[in-house]
C-alpha cells in the first residue's frame, strides 16, 4: 500500500478559536482555528503546508475538510496557525466547539502571492484537490475511523497520533488526579 507521507495520518482535538477574521471577510473561505498549544504539539514530520482530511465540530457530521499550517506567508503572521476550512456550509459561526480532524495528505507547501485574487485562487484549486482525494477509498474509509465516534468529552485538548490518543488534560489542566470516574 502506498504511504500517505511522513507522520501521516495525524489526529488533532482542540477548541475552535479566534483568529485575525480574514478567512470569512477577506477571503471568503472562513477556517476554524486551533489553540495554540494544539500547534505547539505538531511533530516535526507535520512540515508547513496544505494538508487535506476529515473533520468533526462536537456531535455533528463529518466532512471533508482541507488545512493550512504555517505563517501565512501573504500575512506574514507571527504565530504559526493551524486553520481548518470545512467543506460544509454552515448556519452559524461555531467558536468554542470542540474541533476534530484527521489529516491524511500533503498538498503543498504554503506560498506568497503577489495578489489576494490569487492567493484565492489556490486555496479554492486546494479544495478541489481535496474533495478529488478524499472520494479515493483509502482516505473515505477514515470518515468512520472511531477517533470521530468515540465519546468526546468536554474540555478535552487531547491529542491523537497514530490512533492512539494521548490525553494531555492534565498538562493543561494542571491536574494530576485520575481522569477515570467510574471505578
Ligand atoms: C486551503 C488553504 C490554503 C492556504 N494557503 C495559503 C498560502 O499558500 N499562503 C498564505 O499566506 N496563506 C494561505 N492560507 C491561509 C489564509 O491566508 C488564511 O486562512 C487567512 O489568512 C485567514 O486567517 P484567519 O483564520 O486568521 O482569519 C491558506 C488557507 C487555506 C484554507
Ligand atoms: N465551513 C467552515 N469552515 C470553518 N469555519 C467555519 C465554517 N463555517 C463557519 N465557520 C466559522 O467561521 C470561523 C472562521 O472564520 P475566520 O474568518 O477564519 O475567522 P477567524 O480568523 O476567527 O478564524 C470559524 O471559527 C467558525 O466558527
Ligand atoms: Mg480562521
Amino acid at each position: 500500500m502506498a504511504a500517505m507521507g511522513r507522520g501521516l495520518p495525524y489526529f488533532a482535538v482542540g477548541t475552535v478559536v479566534k483568529g485575525f477574521g480574514r478567512g470569512s471577510k477577506e477571503l471568503g473561505i472562513p477556517t476554524a482555528n486551533f489553540p495554540e498549544h494544539v500547534v505547539e504539539q505538531l511533530p516535526d514530520e507535520i512540515t508547513t503546508g496544505i494538508y487535506f482530511g476529515w473533520a468533526r465540530v462536537d456531535n455533528g457530521p463529518t466532512f471533508k475538510m482541507v488545512m493550512s499550517i504555517g505563517w501565512n506567508p501573504y500575512y506574514k503572521n507571527e504565530r504559526k496557525s493551524m486553520e481548518t476550512h470545512i467543506m460544509h456550509v454552515f448556519e452559524d459561526d461555531f467558536y468554542g466547539s470542540e474541533l476534530r480532524v484527521v489529516m491524511l495528505g500533503y498538498i503543498r507547501g504554503e506560498k506568497n502571492f503577489k495578489s489576494l485574487e490569487e492567493l484565492i485562487s489556490a486555496i479554492h484549486s486546494d479544495i478541489a484537490e481535496s474533495d478529488r482525494q478524499l472520494s479515493l477509498p483509502e482516505y473515505e474509509k477514515y470518515k468512520d475511523h472511531s477517533f470521530f465516534t468515540e465519546k468526546s468529552e468536554t474540555n478535552c485538548n487531547g491529542v491523537v497520533k497514530n490512533g492512539i490518543h494521548v490525553d494531555n488534560r492534565k498538562l493543561v489542566n494542571g491536574s494530576t488526579g485520575p481522569s477515570d470516574h467510574s471505578s
